[in-house]
């Protein structure tokens, strides 16, 4: 089944997305690449390695399923159509495991060490394995018979790569390692030859198991919402299947559960602990009329609630497909990696034909001097393996993702996470960001003849058409002062300023003091009122007259002058608070958390512009925002974060970064989460190439052995990918 690509302007492309069975390296992207993007019809192709996918997308008239199954298959590899269901997410899918390859390798192994046995016994010692180069070891037959039963198990898996490498023009480490084992064979080195097949396999099966083992961690966040639930039906309680529950249906949960799905409470309270979602650490009280999310844990307390969407729409799912949507997204340092590989490969084969044939030129060719030279270039090829470097990027990522999302953070791939460490400055929102965004009524102020009970139904009715967080507070207020919120129509939002609508054929409007200016009304006075306060006054009024105000005080939240100091002492340079509110409350803030700079009454429009002069003197720079009247410039910044993203479906999609919780200390943590991981992906690379120097060095000074340098290869993999795997357990605080 092929689905047209719907968001292409030309209806001709179609894509199809590929299992590829052998896809689990770079090197295979690179041969699938090479093979394919260049052919006339192949619009674009993308890799997962971790999931081993390609995503094709093709000229329909030139391509179709069946012919691009063959023209993986002319590459060597063997590719199956995937056919995705809506909800369907790879975190569902079991690991693909290479069962053969690890069978073949156990019986490998076993061969070797059976024939290594023999050939101690029979020679009287372990030392009479290391000797090389002579070709006249005391061997027997029996034990050259088992080394290469042993060495052609593990070739089995490496050797038909290594033919298609030949034939496609291209080195790649599995040519690297049939020649350095045929030519071990040709010295009559067995042992060695056997030890190298043993162990490039190992190194590949631990490989491909490690990479396995971090996406099964992103497995495990989705199986935090149990499988079945128990729903209220007219017999009584029932325990259902989570994929059968439909909307609307009334689920019980008893303290200590966890939730199965998402949801509105209707009966109970109880505090629930939403740290698998938001990595919050305190419980979060619930009442009926809140919402509950699948995956989240029941306190002490039994609660009812009624079911929203389906198991396939729960947040938790969205946001596993996200960070799986994250993984594919290439990191800078992966690229780098990439384009590395493909240089080194070759200019490594090219090294070792240099080795085996320069040195005996110069001292002389012997029988002696040439194969000795020849082994040397041998020992070469097998420490010119790339896969340490190749695969311990992506693990290091991967790993970063996910232990961020487990923290509450969800980071929209590498790039994002590979900027966000490097931030020289940072712009945060007010509303929201620095403060709760829960703004109250404090007081209200009516002019003229008009009624408070008529002001304030006016501004509700009006209100119930904003999802601005001054709109969340008139209504409540009104609420609670029984008042009921007029029939609006028309209705109008003045980005950055305000609303306005109509109700009984009159027009009203309600906003900031620039908007009552811009509407020809006098606020001298309501500004004068609150000059020197943290207090936001919001006017209603019709034409240009002016029939109240409201007043409105916003909480600062505990822990924004902590993170301000959490960013500076990171070393970020400059942070902002840009914000539209009223200056005289932007002020007090400001001053209170202690940023660098400040600047109030920004329309949406401003914020952009400030975001792009900070881009200007300080290149890279992040921005916190709620979202709300702040979109565009969240878009306009390197790395764009949302904050207590939870409640918000558009936020959680277009922003870079998306903090669940509405904690703003987590912005500096990511910074250092971030910066941890770039830390881990250097350290890796250095390490992985320290090696590959060394054995160069041994190996050009003619002191170098076969089996230790590609223990050394195999080893030097699996402190890197294990190295990555630390990222896993990351926590915040
Ligand atoms: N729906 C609305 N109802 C009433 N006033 C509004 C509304 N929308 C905007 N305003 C007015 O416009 C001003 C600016 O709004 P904007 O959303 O840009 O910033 P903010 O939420 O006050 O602060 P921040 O930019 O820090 O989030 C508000 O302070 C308010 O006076
Ligand atoms: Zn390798």
């Amino acid at each position: 089944m092929t689905h047209q690509a719907q968001d292409d302007s030309s209806a001709r492309f179609s894509s199809v997305i590929l299992q590829v069975a052998e896809l689990d390296c770079a090197e295979e992207v690179r041969i699938l690449k090479d093979g394919l993007a260049e052919k006339p019809g192949i619009e674009k192709l993308d890799f997962d390695v971790m999931r081993g996918r390609m995503d094709v997308q093709y000229d329909a008239e030139h391509w179709n399923v069946k012919r691009l199954l063959e023209a993986v298959r002319s590459l060597g590899m063997t590719a199956q159509e995937v056919i995705e269901t809506p909800q369907a997410t790879a975190a569902e899918e079991p690991v693909r495991h290479n069962y053969k390859r690890e069978r073949a390798l156990v019986r490998s192994g076993a061969f070797l060490l059976v024939a290594v046995v023999i050939q101690a016994w029979e020679s009287g010692g372990l030392a009479a394995l290391f000797g090389h180069g002579d070709g006249v070891h005391s061997i027997s037959v029996l034990s050259i018979l088992l080394y290469l039963i042993s060495i052609s198990l593990g070739l089995r898996w490496i050797a038909p790569k290594a033919l298609k490498s030949v034939l496609r023009f291209s080195a790649d480490m599995n040519l690297l390692m049939t020649v350095a084992v045929i030519g071990a064979i040709v010295l009559g080195d067995f042992f060695e030859a056997a030890m190298v097949t043993f162990l490039f396999t190992l190194s590949e099966v631990l490989e491909q198991r490690s990479v396995a083992k971090a996406r099964r961690s992103i497995q495990s966040l989705m199986s935090l919402a149990p499988d079945v639930a128990r729903v209220k039906t007219e017999e009584g309680i029932e325990e259902v299947a989570t994929d059968e529950i439909e909307n609307g249906n009334i689920c019980l949960v008893r303290p200590g559960e966890r939730i199965p799905l998402d949801g509105t409470v209707v009966q109970g309270v109880s505090a629930i602990d939403q740290a698998p979602i938001t990595g919050e650490s305190v419980p979060v009280e619930k009442e009926p009329g809140d919402p509950v999310y699948a995956g989240t844990i029941n306190g002490s307390g039994s609660i009812e609630f009624r079911v929203e969407g389906t198991s396939g729409s729960t947040l938790l799912n969205r946001i596993v497909r996200l960070i799986d949507q994250a993984y594919q997204r290439r990191a800078p340092s992966e690229q780098w990696v990439d384009q590395f590989a493909r240089w080194y490969t070759p200019t490594m084969m090219l090294l070792a034909v240099a080795v085996m044939v320069i040195p005996p030129t110069i001292i002389g060719w012997s029988v002696e001097s040439a194969t000795t030279w020849f082994y040397n270039g041998l020992v070469l090829l097998v420490i010119a393996c790339p896969c340490a470097l190749v695969i311990s990027t992506p693990v290091s990522i991967v790993s970063a993702l996910t232990a961020a999302a487990r923290n509450g953070v969800l980071v929209k791939g590498g790039l994002s996470l590979e900027t966000i460490a490097k931030v020289k400055a940072v712009v945060l929102d007010k509303t929201g960001t620095l403060t709760t965004g829960m703004p109250s009524v404090i007081s209200v102020q009516c002019l003229g003849d008009i009624t408070e009970e008529r002001a304030l139904a006016l501004a509700a009715g009006v209100q119930n058409h904003s999802t601005h967080p001054i709109a969340k507070a008139i209504l409540n207020y009104v609420e609670q002062h029984q008042g009921i919120p007029a029939e609006f129509a028309q209705v109008e939002e003045i980005p950055g300023r305000g609303i306005s609508g109509q109700t009984d054929g009159q027009t009203f409007w309600l906003g900031s003091t620039r908007l009552a200016t811009e509407q020809g009304a006098d606020v001298a006075g309501i500004e004068a009122a609150v000059a020197n306060t943290g207090v936001n006054a919001v006017v209603l009024g019709q034409g240009n007259q002016i029939l109240a105000t409201l007043h409105l005080q916003d909480q600062l939240r505990e822990t924004a002058a902590h993170a301000v100091a959490s960013l500076h002492r990171l070393g970020v340079a400059q942070v902002e608070l840009i914000s539209g509110d009223r200056t005289n409350v932007v002020q007090q803030v400001a001053e209170e958390v202690g940023v660098d700079a400040w600047k109030a009454e920004q329309l949406p429009e401003d914020k952009i512009e400030a975001v792009t002069r900070l881009r200007h003197d300080h290149k890279l720079v992040a921005m916190v925002g709620d979202g709300i009247n702040d979109g565009p410039a969240l878009a306009a910044a390197d790395v764009g974060i949302a904050m207590g993203a939870m409640g918000s479906d558009t936020a959680i999609e277009t922003a870079d970064v998306a903090l669940m919780s509405d904690e703003i200390e987590k912005l500096p943590w990511l910074i250092a989460h971030g910066r941890k991981t770039l830390r881990l992906i250097r350290q890796n690379i250095f390490a992985a190439l320290a090696i590959k120097v060394i054995f160069i060095v041994l190996t050009m000074v003619g002191f170098s052995n076969l089996w230790l340098a590609i223990l050394a290869d195999t080893g030097v993999s699996l402190a890197v990918i294990a190295n990555s795997l630390r990222l896993l357990r990351t926590k915040t605080s």
